[in-house]
């Protein structure tokens, strides 16, 4: 018997049926094993790399800490914002007391033109209107539409399986919606959410975001986002949090095979040791989950590999002074899609400024080397930003992540699997399973807390109503 074998062995003949194993330390996974100790289970979680936090995660350069992506939530994030407060980060990540979002087209025929989409303290949908009656970037009737589809919207459910084939370019083609009213309004808030153009979404998805964003309650498209680095948040605090719920947290611990017992327990194992647990949450992206799964798991397992992705690339720029005020902005009229100061978050103190420009759906620039994209997005930003003119650039990087989230294409919505597997014991979680949600941080804290409350009911511990429900 190997070294391994002997350790499963020990664990096995203890407590196995109240030792829950969580592999996957992203926010799904942290939340999994958060909602299993706080229930009373012994709880390990297992991640691969050395930090938690899995796509959202920090690194430093130099003197600075940057983020590997701008992130950011809305108010309407219900089950997100309960996990900072969990984590004790509610604070650090604070959402805008109303929604404010510059919006800057460069291409107009009559120079830069700069309009808000901004909410009101009016009751929903009036709380736009206002914002909507003014948004320059459209024309009268291009207005008068947006306010026809946004009431036809309301109407979809996203829930409704049939959306979930329709393509919501089709739809808003249908409502009337012109293309520039798809690039200035749909398209500005939709890439960024749902990390693809209208004709590579589905209507589904889109209507989950637009439906709960816009439509469902007045505050609930507040923006909120980190003003620390998101390692602080998703590793450090979230670190704290598990230390103190009693979990016991490895690091660089990958997990290489998950199996059944013969005493229907399971076993986990990484190139360090074996685990005994009656309960496994797989917490990992789709195609690691499709590796692990044991026969038998799914019906269909390979539909996980027919869930596609879609990158997100960001261009970080350091210049020797402060060349933008607002805390961020949208664009129109140049590849540039969102700009971030990210000055105080990544500890620059030296009177330079740092911007981040995000770019969602970004399959054209992916893999484009850095002295291409140099060329591309220095010049436009210093067309969106004349102070940007005459400053010097100290730093320019990219950060590139192929796999950000799944593609929300068509159809996307009957590959997407529950948290329950037909194998007891064993349960799925992260941002991809079938949370009603896009890949967010909001789909992943779902989708662990939905892990873990299966896997109670399944041990007779109901764990109620998710906590963000219940309050
Ligand atoms: C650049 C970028 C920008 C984004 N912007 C936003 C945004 O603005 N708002 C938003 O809400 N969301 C955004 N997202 C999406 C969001 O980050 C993700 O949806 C969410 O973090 C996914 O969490 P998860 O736990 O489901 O998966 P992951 O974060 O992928 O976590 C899975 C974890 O499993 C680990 N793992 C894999 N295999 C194994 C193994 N065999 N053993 C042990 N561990 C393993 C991985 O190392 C990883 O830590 C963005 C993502 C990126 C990349």
């Amino acid at each position: 018997m190997s070294t391994a074998d002997q350790r499963a062995r020990r664990g096995a003949g203890q407590d196995a049926d109240r030792h829950a194993v969580v592999v996957g330390g992203g926010l799904a996974g942290v939340t999994a094993a958060l909602r299993l100790a706080d229930a009373g289970l012994r709880v390990t979680l297992l991640e691969g790399r050395p930090r938690l936090g899995g796509l959202a995660f920090s690194f430093k350069r130099g003197e600075l800490t940057v983020d590997n992506g701008q992130h950011v939530y809305l108010r309407c994030c219900t089950a997100y914002r309960w996990f900072l407060e969990r984590i004790g980060g509610a604070d650090l990540a604070p959402v805008q007391d109303r929604l404010d979002v510059p919006v800057l087209d460069v291409a107009h025929p009559r120079g830069p033109r700069l309009g808000r989409l901004r909410r009101s303290a009016l009751p929903v949908p009036l709380h736009l209107a206002a914002s909507l009656a003014t948004y320059p970037h459209l024309s009268l009737a291009e207005r008068a539409a947006v306010g026809r589809a946004a009431l036809a919207l309301r109407r979809l459910d996203p829930a409704d399986p049939a959306l979930d084939g329709l393509d919501f370019a089709t739809w808003l083609a249908r409502y009337g919606q012109s293309p520039r009213t798809v690039e200035a309004l749909w398209d500005l808030v939709g890439v960024a959410t749902l990390n693809a153009t209208a004709d590579q979404s589905s209507l589904g998805l889109a209507a989950m975001v637009f439906k709960t964003g816009l439509l469902s309650e007045n505050g609930a498209a507040d923006i909120g986002w980190a003003r620390v680095p998101l390692g602080d948040l998703h590793d450090t605090l979230a670190r704290k949090a598990l230390d103190a719920a009693d979990v016991r947290t490895e690091l660089r611990a990958r997990v290489t095979c998950v199996s059944r017992t013969d005493d229907g327990n399971w076993r986990v194992d990484t190139e360090e040791e074996s685990l005994a647990a009656g309960t496994v949450v797989l917490a990992v992206p789709q195609r690691e989950a499709h590796g692990l799964l044991p026969p038998g798991a799914l019906a269909d397992p390979d539909k996980l590999l027919d869930i596609g992705t879609a990158p997100i690339l960001n261009v970080h720029v350091v210049y020797d002074r402060k060349v933008l005020r607002q805390p961020f902005f949208a664009a129109l009229g140049s590849p540039v899609q969102w700009v971030f100061d990210r000055t105080d978050s990544s500890g620059l103190t030296d009177g330079g400024q740092y911007l981040a420009v995000s770019q969602s759906a970004a399959q054209e620039d992916i893999d484009e080397p850095v002295s291409v994209l140099r060329a591309k997005y220095l010049p436009e930003l210093e067309r969106l930003l004349p102070a940007a003119r005459g400053a010097k650039v100290r730093d320019f990087f990219v950060t590139r992540e192929r796999t950000a989230t799944f593609a929300p294409s068509p159809g996307v919505g009957r590959l997407r699997p529950g948290n329950r597997t037909d194998t007891p014991g064993l349960y799925l979680a992260g941002a991809w399973t079938a949370t009603g949600w896009p890949a967010t941080m909001e789909s992943a804290v779902r989708s662990g807390t939905g892990a873990a409350g299966a896997a109670l009911t399944a041990l007779g511990r109901p764990a109620g109503r998710p906590p963000w429900e219940a309050a």
